[in-house]
């Protein structure tokens, strides 16, 4: 009973420790009831392992059988001790019971089970001792863990670190065992040497030079290996850092940080900045805007000089104007004039998804501001922020911001040293509390500048480039009508570029000229073929318009005509206002009329009433729009009378088509006006166009000189 539970126990697979302290651990009772069988064994034979300490050792290598298979130990231990096997009977009642093999074992793993074998033997209970020592010397011992898929370094690694762990828990097995175990594999490379060596036949004269060569090569591949890990971790420290400024890149990116700040609301945007360097000096042609603000400066600078009287200034000032005027550039020019610190806040930066963002910065902003009074805090486009409460599901939380500016505007005091200058390109779509008396109580209007603002800006940003002396700004700011400061900037700046690009020293009237038409019609296309006979349309037309201005009395000067097709255009004739027309006359509007006309007016006279083009379509919309203006709004037309007709659509049919009828009087007549001056001036109208075909470009001089008559100078 007792060898049968033992010869079927390996069916249980367990692994080597457990095996290993069934052997030498009484204790252990975590096994099978056959193990713990065995135990029995082991502390009948070896009471006291200690005891046993001087028996004489062997191991495997001392008997010469360290090549010796592990199927094949049994085969020897039966033949070298033939008398102690009595297990034999055993196993040869269980082979009656089954044909293809002497047991379970055997039958599912294909070889003999050791173990059971041994621990059923004789050998096992005389010779323990020297058993464990072969133990020890085994170095592929088997170990039977069941298990599945692959088998990879780290799951062996993994499985000798248990299968360690376990050992050395275990108080009772041996240490030399522990060591054998554990160094197994390393064990081959101390060998290795002796077995060199024995191979080679190495005479016992060159032995020591034979180990001093090894070692030297053994020292040489430490110091490779030294090396090959110096290089791993410079390596592994250059990936680190690398990473490092990955992130911090990816943290800097506008995208990601302003994400970063975003959600967070960390970003407080609360540096202020000094603003010495910008003054009232640098902004032109604001001279009213300026002289307003002027007052906010001196307090200011000095707020106990109004404080004292019992005055009090406003909290905010709203400058409001079309884009680019200069409203950020007041506003700075404010804090330098005062030499306070200027807290800029865009109130889009304000218009946040995220509940209570906005706010806060709000609330941070003016913190600052405060503790640094007396300062200035710009907030632009103010709209963004400030504008109607309205319920929006784009912005659910735009309420709880603007919320937070009246309340903070209203928890200081007015002369605190504290001024809000707040920039909005449209003030009525600004909530009124925003605007009542107390918040933004002071509008200033920053408007488009004049013709005088306009040459002043030019002045001021030419001089900061190289210009020729024959530059007259005045020029450039009557043909720059609607232009704002920003336009007029980008205008200098344009023609600094082509002056460079076209390699000349200083920027001349071509190079402004040129950038104007190409800030208000688009850039050059020279690279249009266009055919002679178009040309030659294009400079008639273009003609007809010139002399008609050159010669209609209250028609603008001409200031240029060309036939260089830029954006949407094949030619254009420009005029220039001798100064901003603030209002026009009946005849300015007429003059405009008939200048329209004259440049279908020339192609009929020239070419004939089939060969007129589609070129004057753009002239006609502007005729008309003229006339239409003249009937309805401007009350020039006598059938009409002083009346101002807004929506024609509503009118009686009666009142349209009479309001039709006027319409195209006006622009017949226009139309007779400029055909009789062209018939007038034929001879002049044919040089004009020549030229325009010889020259391609004429300013107003060269246009005089072709019309008096006289010859052009050779360009
Ligand atoms: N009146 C001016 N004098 C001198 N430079 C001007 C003037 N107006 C505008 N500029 C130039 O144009 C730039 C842009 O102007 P600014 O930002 O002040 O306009 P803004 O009215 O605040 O425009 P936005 O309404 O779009 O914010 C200025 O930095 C300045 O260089
Ligand atoms: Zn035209």
């Amino acid at each position: 009973m007792f060898s049968l539970s033992s010869t079927v126990q390996p069916q249980v697979t367990v692994p080597l420790s457990h095996l290993i302290n069934a052997f030498h651990s009484p204790k252990n009772t975590s096994i099978s009831v056959s193990v713990s069988a065995s135990q029995n064994h082991h502390r009948d034979v070896v009471p006291d392992h200690e005891a046993t300490g001087n028996e004489p050792v062997l191991n495997l290598r001392d008997l010469g059988l360290s090549e010796l298979k592990i199927g094949q130990i049994d085969q020897l231990v039966d033949s070298l001790l033939p008398g102690f096997c009595k297990g034999k009977s055993i196993s040869s009642h269980w082979h009656t019971s089954h044909v293809s093999a002497q047991s379970f074992f055997e039958n599912k793993y294909g070889y003999l089970d050791m173990f059971s074998t041994l621990r059923s033997s004789c050998l096992y209970r005389q010779h323990s001792r020297t058993l464990k020592s072969i133990c020890s010397d085994l170095q592929c011992w088997p170990v039977f863990i069941q298990s599945r898929g692959f088998k990879t370094l780290k799951s062996r690694t993994r499985r000798l670190q248990s299968t360690s762990e376990r050992l050395t828990e275990t108080q009772h097995i041996t240490p030399s065992f522990v060591k054998g175990f554990l160094l197994r594999d390393r064990g081959s490379d101390v060998e290795s040497l002796d077995k060199l060596m024995k191979t080679k036949n190495i005479p016992e004269a060159h032995q020591d030079a034979f180990k001093t060569g090894f070692a030297e090569g053994f020292l040489k591949a430490q110091a490779l290996t030294q090396k090959t890990n110096d290089s791993l971790r410079r390596t592994r420290l250059i990936l680190f850092v690398l990473l490092l400024f990955g992130i911090y890149g990816l943290l800097k990116n506008p995208f990601l940080s302003v994400r970063f700040r975003t959600t967070t609301g960390l970003d407080s945007a609360v540096d202020p900045v000094q603003m010495k360097n910008v003054t009232f000096e640098h902004v032109k042609g604001v001279e009213e805007a300026k002289q307003e603000l002027q007052e906010v400066v001196e307090f200011l600078k000095n707020p106990q000089k109004f404080t004292v009287l019992g005055g009090k200034l406003p909290k905010g000032i709203l400058l409001v104007g079309p884009p680019g005027t200069g409203k950020t550039l007041l506003a700075r020019a404010v804090a330098g004039e005062a030499d306070v610190p200027f807290y800029y806040a865009s109130g889009s930066e304000f218009d946040e998804m995220f509940v209570g963002v906005g706010a806060s910065r709000i609330r941070n902003l003016f913190r600052e501001a405060k503790a640094n009074a007396p300062c200035v805090i710009f907030i632009d486009e103010l709209d963004s922020v400030g504008g109607k409460r309205i319920e929006s599901p784009m912005h659910p939380y735009s309420r709880q911001t603007i919320n937070q500016l009246l309340a903070e505007m209203d928890g200081f005091k007015p002369n605190e040293g504290v001024i809000i200058i707040g920039a909005t390109n449209f003030p009525e779509a600004l909530d009124n509390a925003l605007i009542r008396p107390g918040r933004f109580d002071m509008q200033v209007t920053v408007p488009r500048p004049d013709v005088k603002g306009r040459t002043e800006i030019l002045k001021w940003y030419l001089n900061k480039i190289k210009f020729d002396q024959s530059v007259d700004p005045e020029i450039i700011a009557r043909g720059t009508v609607g232009f704002s400061g920003a336009e007029l900037e980008n205008l200098v700046n344009q023609a600094a570029l082509k002056a460079a690009v076209d390699g000349k020293e200083m920027v001349t009237m071509k190079e402004l000229e040129f950038s104007k038409d190409k800030i208000l019609m688009g850039p050059e296309r020279r690279s249009v073929e266009i055919d002679n006979k178009n040309k030659t349309i294009t400079a008639y037309h273009e003609s007809g318009h010139a002399i008609i201005a050159y010669y209609t009395k209250d028609a603008m000067p001409i200031n240029k005509a060309t036939i260089m097709p830029r954006g949407p255009t094949l030619g254009h004739v420009s005029l220039l206002p001798e100064n901003d027309r603030w209002n026009e006359t009946r005849s300015q509007l007429l003059a405009q009329m008939d200048v329209s006309m004259g440049g279908r007016v020339a192609e009929e006279l020239i070419f004939g009433t089939d060969h007129i083009t589609t070129g004057a379509s753009s002239d006609f919309d502007n005729a008309t729009k003229i006339a239409k203006r003249m009937v309805t709004k401007f009350g020039m037309s006598e059938k009409l009378g002083v009346m101002t007709y807004s929506d024609t659509g509503k009118l009686s049919p009666e009142t349209q088509s009479a309001i039709e009828q006027e319409i195209r009087i006006l622009l017949r007549d226009s139309y007779e006006r400029a055909k009789h001056i062209l018939k007038t001036h034929a001879k002049e109208h044919k040089n004009l166009a020549e030229a325009l075909l010889t020259y391609e470009t004429l300013d107003a001089k060269e246009i005089q000189i072709v019309l008096e008559g006289k010859k052009l100078e050779v360009r």
